[in-house]
């Protein structure tokens, strides 16, 4: 069984886990794994004040969330039997020669391992008043401390990107502005295509 990797990145608030979810709900044989449930849990209780820390790779175990990525392409049908309870909920039948593996995060085109394995990139972007509008209408654990935002959100974003882009180059960027359900179907129509492509492949 083939796995169609789909990255969707993008910055804090772009649409990336909204984005990502229509997609799994329009994609039969899809689903999730998201960064985010990867945070180091050290991290998730450490004092405000070393919040930066928090937006960086290092704050996240790229190891088992690689490794979990690594055992679904291996064996999805096993995988997604023993992890139902981690992953979000699936539209998974498996009984499929290719299978739509979504991962989203703020920070996956930051990691080279992860990099190699994507077969389309999408990155979503939004302006700086935007995102920070955004943002304070969230409530994340910990919570965002006053001119965390500021301070922290928006230089490392900015670090994180360039990095980034010193990395990869095959990204497709999205306006996370658009309507949603634009979006969903300039991504959708994408993945649909490389699946066609794929199938034709594997015949
Ligand atoms: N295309 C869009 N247009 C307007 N608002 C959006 C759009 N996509 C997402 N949002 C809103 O922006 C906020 C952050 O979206 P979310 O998908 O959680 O972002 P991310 O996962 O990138 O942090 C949510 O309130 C969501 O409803
Ligand atoms: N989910 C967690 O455990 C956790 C922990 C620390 C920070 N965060 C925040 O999550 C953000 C990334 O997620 P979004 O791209 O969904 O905003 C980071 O900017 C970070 O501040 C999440």
């Amino acid at each position: 069984m083939k796995t169609l990797v789909v990255g969707v990145g993008g910055m804090t608030n772009g649409g990336k886990s909204t984005l990502s979810n229509s997609l799994h709900q329009k994609i039969p044989n899809s689903c999730i794994i998201a960064q985010d449930s990867y945070f180091k849990q050290r991290i998730r209780l450490i004092h405000m004040v070393a919040l930066s820390a928090v937006q960086v790779i290092d704050a996240l175990h790229m190891d088992m969330m690689m490794s979990d990525i690594n055992s679904l392409r291996r064996d999805p049908e096993s995988f997604l039997r023993q992890q139902c309870q981690k992953l979000e909920p699936t539209t998974m039948t498996v009984n499929t020669e290719v299978i739509v593996l979504i991962v989203e995060g703020f920070l996956i085109f930051n990691y080279r391992p992860l990099n190699e394995i994507f077969d389309r990139r999408y990155f979503l972007e939004i302006p700086y008043d935007v995102c920070k509008r955004r943002r304070s209408l969230r409530m994340y654990t910990p919570p965002d401390p006053p001119g965390y935002f500021d301070g922290h959100v928006w230089p490392m974003y900015l670090k994180n990107r360039q990095e980034m882009e010193s990395m990869v180059s095959d990204i497709v960027f999205l306006d996370g502005l658009e309507p949603k359900e634009q979006l969903l179907a300039k991504v959708f129509k994408d993945v649909c295509e490389e699946l066609e492509r794929l199938r034709g492949k594997l015949q």
